[in-house]
């Protein structure tokens, strides 16, 4: 009997992945979802951090930023692994003496190898960059009576991994934090979802708003997914990138009500809890869809879209 060959078609994501791979956008680890990036590529996420950057105008804003990694306290405190254990990763580190390492390197890939003998260290991988700003607005007492606003900024972290290019490992988010009433979180996640879309007309990409939910992991997921939905939570904004029929969220406008309050103890001036929102960008996610929308070479784009990057 002869034998089948079953071709596999490469998939968008895979089509994608090696454009950006050949253009020397993206530089290959052997590990799906981690990447070096290329010096255009590079050029490109700071001309976009920069442009969501002048989205804020006369906001006054707080800036701060983050390396890649928080304390683990503060990372339980989120609740993060209660929701999201599957995204989730700390840091381990070698605590042992001279013999443990010398057992640790003896250590056979068949017994585990030598990683197998780190210990879980204080430091987690940080999933988003607004969760090391809540225990610091904690740190320092009530609220100020109009609120407060914070732009951070960092390095995130997500077991993900995955061929496609969009959903990365690690992955810069630029993001505003809003702490303050109701009404001015609402107000705060509307006027930054103008302000996300007015950016991305500027940069001539296919751009729609949609109703999201989080990845919640297990048996109440469902529940959770429903309940953010309802009450209207989190609003995304999508553009098609790796795959025309499934476009991906470059932005995200976030209302937490009072859940990081309640976590890091949070209070307005007059003693309530706070209520929490934030509007996170994806920068590589962005830039990807520039170089899907508009050519693997920068410096061939359209004149306004170059122009929208560097004013
Ligand atoms: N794995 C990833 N790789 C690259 N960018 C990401 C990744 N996950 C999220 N982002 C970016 O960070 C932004 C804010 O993160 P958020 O947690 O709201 O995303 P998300 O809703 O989980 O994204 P998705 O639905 O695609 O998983 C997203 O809008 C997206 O642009
Ligand atoms: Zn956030």
């Amino acid at each position: 009997m002869q034998s089948a060959t079953v071709a596999i078609a490469a998939t968008p994501a895979d089509v994608f992945r090696d454009e950006l791979i050949r253009h020397g956008h993206l530089l290959p680890t052997g590990v799906d979802g981690l990447y070096g990036r290329g010096e255009a590529f590079e050029r490109v996420i700071a001309a976009v951090d920069a442009m969501v950057g002048r989205l804020a105008g006369d906001d006054r804003v707080e800036v701060l930023r983050f390396p890649p990694a928080m304390s683990r306290a503060g990372f339980e405190a989120s609740g993060y692994f209660r929701n999201f254990p599957q995204l989730t990763a700390g840091i381990s580190c070698f605590c042992g003496d001279d013999s443990a390492h010398r057992r640790a390197l003896a250590c056979t890939p068949a017994e585990g190898g030598w990683a197998s003998h780190m210990q879980p260290a204080d430091v987690m991988l940080t999933p988003a960059s607004c969760y090391p700003v809540y225990p610091i607005v904690a740190a320092r007492g009530r609220l100020p009576v109009e609120g407060w606003l914070v732009d951070s900024s960092s390095y995130c972290f997500r077991r993900e991994p995955s061929v496609d290019p969009v959903r990365m490992q690690m992955f810069r988010q630029r993001e505003q934090v809003c702490f303050g009433t109701p009404d001015r979180i609402r107000a705060f996640q509307s006027r930054w979802m103008d302000r996300a879309m007015a950016m991305f007309a500027a940069l001539h990409l296919p751009a729609a708003t949609d109703i999201a939910n989080d990845p919640f992991f297990g048996r109440a997921a469902p529940l959770m997914r429903d309940g953010q939905r309802s009450q209207r939570l989190k609003f995304e904004i999508l553009v098609p990138i790796s795959d025309p029929d499934r476009p991906n969220a470059c932005g995200s406008f976030n209302y937490h009500v009072t859940h990081f309050a309640e976590a890091y103890g949070i209070h307005a001036a007059d003693g309530e809890l706070a209520h929490t929102g934030c509007a996170g960008f994806g920068l590589e996610r962005i830039v990807l869809a520039l170089l899907r929308h508009h050519g693997m070479d920068p410096a061939r784009w359209p004149g306004p879209v170059r122009a929208a990057l560097s004013p």
